[in-house]
């Protein structure tokens, strides 16, 4: 996939035409905080050739905008008015990843700790959230050939994906890898609070710990990187081969 493609949950703006000789192929991938679903799945969408979908960025990007336009997340309904004139931009290129509020790059921003801390107050509420999945089922439908990763593409945003998975890995290597993500800026504490506490928010929204009917479970507590991207590749390859 070359370039960037940018794909806008609120503007009007026409997404580039996808490869037409690309096989349409949906990739669901979910998983709790820290298991590696974002690395795993851009590096697997890059060998695949395949565009690439952060929701979780999505979710970010509404909280950094929801926070930039000083508004009480506790307040539901300013949030999902928020959410609804979002005008965010988000790429689908896995080597290039970009994420836009307006004309604000909020790449890195919605990395940052104060973020982690707050998502799962809008990734609650029931509004944004089916604004912000009726986007992401937009955005798949375009791509056609697409790995796209979060907590609820293989149950609620795609569960008719061909491939769909439930990326996981124990609650002591996630914390590890997380820390070693964040070059040891954090405390264990701080890092309980962004990776084990988010978790128990989120799954007020979405079960992402036990696999739906017909989702398949890839444990990576004892896989290196790389095995665990050979093996959702392998896994492609075979669903490719099925509908070939
Ligand atoms: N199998 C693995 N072995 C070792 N490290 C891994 C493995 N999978 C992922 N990682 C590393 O773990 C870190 C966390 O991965 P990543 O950010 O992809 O997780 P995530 O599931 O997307 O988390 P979140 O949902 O919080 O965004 C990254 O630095 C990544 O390179
Ligand atoms: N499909 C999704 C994706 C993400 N979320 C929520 C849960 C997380 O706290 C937050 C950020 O996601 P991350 O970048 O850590 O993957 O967004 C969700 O509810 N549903």
């Amino acid at each position: 996939m070359e370039g960037s493609t940018f794909v806008s949950t609120h503007t009007e703006q026409t997404p580039p035409a996808t490869d037409p000789g690309a096989p349409r192929m949906i990739i669901a991938v979910d998983g709790p905080s820290g298991s590696g679903k974002s690395s795993v799945c851009r590096a697997a969408a890059t060998h695949l050739g395949a565009g690439y979908l952060d929701t979780g960025a999505m979710y970010r990007a509404a909280t950094w905008y929801c926070l930039d336009q000083q508004i009480d997340l506790d307040d539901e309904e300013a949030v999902a008015v928020a959410v609804e004139e979002l005008p965010m931009n988000i790429s689908t290129d896995p080597d290039h990843q970009v994420i836009c509020v307006g004309s604000q790059d909020v790449t890195d921003a919605i990395r940052e700790p104060r973020i982690s801390e707050k998502v799962s107050e809008v990734a609650t509420n029931r509004r944004a959230r089916s604004l912000l999945v009726a986007a992401q089922r937009r955005i798949i439908d375009e791509a056609g050939f697409i790995v796209a990763e979060g907590r609820d593409i293989t149950t609620v945003v795609a569960p008719d994906a061909q491939v769909r998975v439930l990326l996981t890995a124990s609650a002591e290597a996630r914390l590890r890898r997380r820390g070693a993500q964040l070059g040891g800026t954090q405390d264990a504490e701080a890092l309980k609070k962004q990776v084990l506490e988010r978790d128990k928010k989120d799954s007020a929204a979405s079960n992402f710990t036990e696999a739906a009917d017909g989702v398949a479970v890839l444990d990576s507590s004892d896989l290196t990187f790389q095995e665990t991207v050979d093996s959702l590749i392998g896994r492609v390859q075979i669903a490719q081969e099925d509908a070939a």
